[in-house]
């Protein structure tokens, strides 16, 4: 099962190798301004599914949220270490 670091690691050697097709190089070309946008946005979703629905719902929103603050750590150029500090 994929984890919180194996998808950190598989975003960073796409953030690298930008291959076609890829949502999150398409994210990173996007900026900052975009990423916290989607960021903002999945919050606000993890926020009502956890309100109005199932746990499962919840979970895949979260999900995403924390594939969307992925992208914003690798557009910054934070490693898990930046923020595992701070924990
Ligand atoms: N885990 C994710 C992931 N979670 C969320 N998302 C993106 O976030 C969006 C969230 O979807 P929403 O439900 O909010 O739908 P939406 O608002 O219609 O989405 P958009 O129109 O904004 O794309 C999805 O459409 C994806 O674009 C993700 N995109 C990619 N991954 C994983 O990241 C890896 C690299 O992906 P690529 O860069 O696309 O190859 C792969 O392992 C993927 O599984």
């Amino acid at each position: 099962m994929k984890t919180f670091e194996t998808l950190f690691v598989e975003l960073s050697e796409k953030a690298a190798a930008r291959p076609a097709g890829s949502g999150t190089v398409a994210q990173l070309d996007a900026g900052i301004h975009a990423i916290g946008k989607k960021i903002v946005e999945e919050a606000a979703e993890v926020w009502m599914a956890a309100e109005y629905e199932s746990d499962s719902a919840t979970a895949e929103e979260v999900s995403q949220l924390l594939y969307h603050l992925q992208v914003l750590m690798l557009a910054k150029g934070l490693t898990l270490d930046d923020v595992y500090r701070h924990l």
